[in-house]
């Protein structure tokens, strides 16, 4: 017998994807959308210790990784300091991932996320 996959999403995991969807809408050129490697950022790896994108981001949502959007909030913190950090300000990097910060601390705050019409909230 076929057993049926349990692909039912709970609360936090259905908050989260729907938050991840808005920050990579802020992301047109997917800058942010897999791992930096080394071949287009070189020395990547030997400077930035603990590298965070989107798609990492996403697994972990789906591995049920985050307890609270606070644990996710620091991931995207953590993808946008290493932005920071590896590239100089006047890149394009650089201030991509300030201006995803901005828009992270914008809306990661209690009244953004209970002021969205979800209906699981
Ligand atoms: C120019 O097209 C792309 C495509 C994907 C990228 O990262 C996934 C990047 C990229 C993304 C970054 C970051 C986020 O630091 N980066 C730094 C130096 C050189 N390239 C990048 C650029």
């Amino acid at each position: 017998c076929r057993v049926k996959k349990k692909s039912s999403k709970t609360p936090l995991q259905l908050l989260l994807q729907y938050l991840l969807k808005i920050f990579q809408k802020r992301d047109p050129n997917q800058f942010f959308a897999w791992p930096v490697s080394d071949v287009i950022a070189p020395g990547y790896s030997s400077i930035i210790q603990h590298p965070m994108d989107f798609s990492t981001m996403k697994k972990k949502i789906d591995n049920k990784d985050y307890l609270s959007v606070m644990d996710f909030k620091m991931d995207l913190k953590l993808m946008c300091d290493n932005a920071m950090t590896y590239n100089r300000p006047d890149t394009v990097y650089y201030k991509a991932a300030k201006k995803m910060w901005h828009a992270g601390l914008k809306l990661l705050t209690k009244d953004q996320i209970l002021g969205l019409n979800l209906p699981y909230l």
